[in-house]
């Protein structure tokens, strides 16, 4: 655990001065999103005393009832963002479409994507959510931009991560050397370095799913939880402790601290959906800090970040975390 006291500001300047790893107008658009979620944490620490609880009257591209929260969250993350010249567009969960930097503004070279709040179901009953982030270069070979430039594989990310919104507010963070985390000092209004190049243990006894789709996932999923469920008598030998938060930004946090194993199988609920969750703002970002933890992530049967996203709001299952169980799991699967 880190005890000098370094900013998250500090921690950037330092990684670009060391080998070049964040050009400049990265690092300013990072330290951006974090003004933008240490903003979004103070709404949803005021809660109810801000207003902010409860559903908005409206419908996003996913069909989902949106909350409040969702679009603060969204607001106050193009708003920090579009004026400040490192970007060309941005993409989110709460839009339909791409959000291009409008021309009074200068442009810049990268596209951010984000899930603004993650976990929506937590927010009324306070229980910890999310903001989470994926950066990538805008292909320098088009005039303007088109929801084409943001169809990148996640291996092309080049920042990824997601700000939780718990006891405390971290902020996880990888630009491809590591993972680090920040705690927000509230006194001081700044991120602070708390920990460094975290790493998922490469087994683990706990794993993540939610349990009421038991009867809806593929023989594979079901073969892996019930040896899991098996316990000390079954075949692994070792009894699994479970936990389900239904915030995949608390959940894979609890995983990058302790380990573990998280998954949101296709099921057959909805069988033309790969899965519940977006590849490219949600299992992409997680997928990289994860394996940049040492971890793995699949779905199931490929790498997530092998991907080759068709659209903006793809979705994909998901199986990430300690990298023996994601492989244990991903060889249960016919490969393709
Ligand atoms: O309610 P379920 O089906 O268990 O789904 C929980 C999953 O859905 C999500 O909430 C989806 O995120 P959003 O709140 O951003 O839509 C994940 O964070 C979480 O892992
Ligand atoms: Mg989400
Ligand atoms: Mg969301």
């Amino acid at each position: 655990m880190a005890q000098s006291k370094i900013s998250l500001t500090r921690y950037l300047v330092e990684q670009q001065r060391a080998d070049g790893l964040i050009p400049g107008q990265l690092r300013l658009l990072l330290e951006v999103v974090a003004r933008a979620c240490k903003s979004i944490s103070q709404a949803v620490n005021k809660g109810a005393l801000g207003g902010v609880l409860g559903t908005a009257e409206s419908e996003n591209v996913q069909g989902e009832i949106q909350k409040k929260l969702d679009i603060i969250a969204n607001e106050v993350l193009i708003e920090a963002n579009e004026w400040g010249g490192h970007l060309a567009a941005m993409a989110s969960e709460e839009m339909d479409s791409i959000y291009v930097v409008p021309n009074r503004y200068p442009q810049g070279e990268y596209l951010l994507l984000f899930d603004p709040l993650d976990g929506s179901s937590n927010i009324d009953v306070n229980v910890s959510i999310g903001t989470i982030f994926s950066v990538l270069k805008k292909p320098d070979d088009t005039p303007g931009v088109q929801e084409g430039d943001f169809l990148q594989a996640g291996s092309k990310q080049v920042a990824a991560g997601y700000c939780i919104y718990g006891p405390q507010t971290t902020l996880v963070l990888t630009v491809g050397a590591g993972v680090a985390m920040f705690t927000l000092d509230r006194e001081q209004g700044s991120f602070m370095l708390t920990q460094e190049d975290i790493q998922i243990p490469a087994d683990t006894k706990e794993f993540a799913v939610n349990m009421s789709n038991m009867r809806h996932w593929d023989a594979p999923v079901k073969r892996y939880i019930d040896e899991c469920l098996a316990g000390k008598e079954g075949p692994r030998g070792k009894d699994f402790n479970m936990r389900w938060i239904a915030s995949m930004v608390a959940d894979v946090h609890r995983i990058l601290m302790r380990g573990g194993v998280f998954m949101y199988p296709w099921d057959k609920r909805e069988p033309e959906k790969a899965g519940k969750l977006r590849l490219m703002y949600e299992a992409n970002p997680m997928s990289w800090l994860v394996e940049q933890a040492g971890g793995a992530a699949t779905n199931g049967r490929q790498r997530i970040m092998d991907l080759q996203p068709s659209k903006l709001h793809e979705r994909v299952a998901v199986v990430l975390g300690s990298k023996n169980e994601v492989e244990r799991l991903t060889g249960y699967h016919d490969p393709l």
